[in-house]
This record gives C-alpha cells, structure tokens and sequence, in this order.
C-alpha cells in the first residue's frame, strides 16, 4: 500500500510480490547467485566484468522501481565472479527519487530470496573526515541512519515474519569477519589507500551544507552519502550478512570560504577512475568469501 500510515510515508512490501519477483527472474536464468552485489554511482562497471552473464532491465522486471539518476544503469546482472554465482544490481534506487524507502529495498529483497547469502554494498560519498582522500575506500564498520532517527526506515508498516522479525538488531550490522577480510584482501593487493570508518546516511538529493558537514563529523562520521542503509537494513532483517565499500569521491566542503561545490559529475569521475581497482577488489573478495552450507 502506497500513502503514510501513522504520518509516516510507508509501502509495505508484499512477501507474495517478491516471490513472484523472484519466480520471474527463475525461469529466465540459470544462475543461482550466493552472493549480491549493488552498484553505487559511477561503480556499475563491476557488473560488466561478470562471466556467463544474463541481464535484466529494470523495467521488464515484474515490481521493480526504474533507475533515474545518470551513473545508474538500471540492470540487474547475473553472472560469475571469482568463481561464484552472483547477482549484481547495476544501479540501485534512493529515497530521493521520490521513491517509498521499503519500496527501494524490494530488489534487495528479491536477490535474497533467489539464494544471496552475503551481501555486498557498495557507494561513492564525500569525505568528511580530513585524512581521508579523493579515492580512498573505505569499508563500512557502522552507520548512522538520520533519516531513520526520524521516522524513515524501510521497516516501518505492516510486518509479515517471513521476511524476518520486526525488531531487528543492527550492533552487528557490518559483518567483522568480511571488514578483516577485505582489509586482508587490500592489504595483499597494495591498497593502501583502504580505510575503516562510519557512514552517515542523509536522504539527499541535496549535498551538505558547511554546517551539516561539521555537525556530522562531530556525530563520528567519517562519510557521508544518500543510499545503502536501507539496503542493509533490509538485509540484516533476513539474515545475510554485509560488506560495505564505500568510494570517497569528494571532499566535504567544512569551511565558509571555500569556493568549490560538491557536484554529481565530479562524484563519477572520481568513480571511473578507481573503477577499475574497485572491480578486483570486489573479485577476490568474491573469491575468497565462503558461506556454510
Ligand atoms: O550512494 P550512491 O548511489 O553510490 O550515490 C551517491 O552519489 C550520489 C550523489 O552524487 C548520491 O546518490 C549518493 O548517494
Ligand atoms: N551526501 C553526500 N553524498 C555523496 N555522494 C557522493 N558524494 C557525496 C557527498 O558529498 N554527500
């Protein structure tokens, strides 16, 4: 159901409206993917690197939402990776595109229900904390979910257990077995440019302003981006675990004076040019993940 419940914008999510999801992509593909992976701006080009792959449009798929912003392609790519079946989300959805934020995490909902055991986010954001650079990584040790401390979250509705329990615990959110892992994996392929750190989620569309830059650092934050929490929210809920990888591709702009702007172009580019050592990165992490059973 479409509208606010409780004065609270909210979509409940229909346990039926995903299976049917999922019975669609089923028959269309012989991949059974164990893992997932979404895309964030100007990082798509992971999903091109898949082998075998078989791709669906957004649009043609029964109860997805459409991408609207430029670095999004809008296709939900199956394949293999570092020798592992997996589905990647080329291009993901936000609050800002005016969409329910339960509604943004259906495809989450989706590769979960198709077998992802572990789920890898990945997103550009600003740089809030002064040693961190353009073109750093940094993998996601916690967040902070603004919209969430104000009524935003893709939980809040009707609940039905078979997606998992209402109250869902999110100390553990960032799996620390897969945080050693990856900063493992870096270490082993001279990324030094790695980092550990929080990610404070704010709906966006708009960048910061100077203010909100500092009253976030001073929260703990180290990055700052408009996507993802929902998706590991989602996650989390049914019980995969997560990795997080965000790519710094600005600077926060923290002083008064200052004469440049954040700006979405500049966010791609700095995407395009850590594309490529995002992609091996993510590929041996693939590679290297193991899951039970
Ligand atoms: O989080 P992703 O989708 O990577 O994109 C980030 O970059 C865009 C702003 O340039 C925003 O959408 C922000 O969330
Ligand atoms: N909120 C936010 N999201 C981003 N995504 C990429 N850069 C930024 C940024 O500076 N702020």
């Amino acid at each position: 159901m479409n509208g606010y419940k409780n004065g609270y914008p909210c979509q409940t999510i229909k346990y039926e409206d995903v299976q049917n999801t999922v019975k669609y992509l089923r028959n269309r593909t012989t991949i059974r993917p164990v893992l997932a992976i979404i895309c964030g701006s100007g990082l798509g080009g992971l999903a091109n690197t898949l082998e075998d792959q078989e791709a669906f449009a957004y649009k043609d798929i029964p109860n997805f939402l459409v991408s609207t912003v430029p670095g999004h392609a809008g296709r939900l790519v199956f394949g293999r990776l570092g020798g592992k079946e997996v589905v990647c989300m080329q291009g993901r959805f936000h609050c800002y595109e005016g969409y329910p934020v339960a509604r943004i995490t259906l495809s989450v909902r989706v590769m979960i229900e198709l077998g992802a055991k572990m789920l890898i986010v990945t997103n550009a954001s600003g740089g809030l904390n002064s040693d961190y650079k353009v073109g750093d990584l940094m993998v996601m040790k916690d967040h902070i979910n603004l919209p969430g401390l104000t009524g935003i979250n893709p939980l809040i509705g009707s609940t039905d257990d078979r997606f998992g329990p209402r109250f869902v615990p999110l100390s553990d959110a960032y799996n620390k077995k897969y945080r050693d892992l990856a900063k493992e994996i870096a270490q082993e392929l001279g990324m030094d440019y790695l980092k550990e750190g929080i990610y404070v989620f704010q709906s966006g569309p708009c960048f910061e302003t100077v203010t909100e830059c500092c009253l976030f650092r001073m929260l703990g934050a180290d990055v700052t981006g408009m996507s993802s929490v929902p998706e590991v929210i989602v996650a989390r809920q049914m019980g995969v675990d997560v990795l997080g990888i965000s790519l710094v591709t600005n600077k926060c702009i923290r002083t008064y004076d200052a004469v440049e702007v954040a700006n979405h172009e500049e966010v791609l580019e700095t995407g395009r040019m850590r594309a490529k050592d995002m992609e091996r990165f993510v590929a041996k992490i693939a590679e290297r993940v193991e899951f039970k059973g």
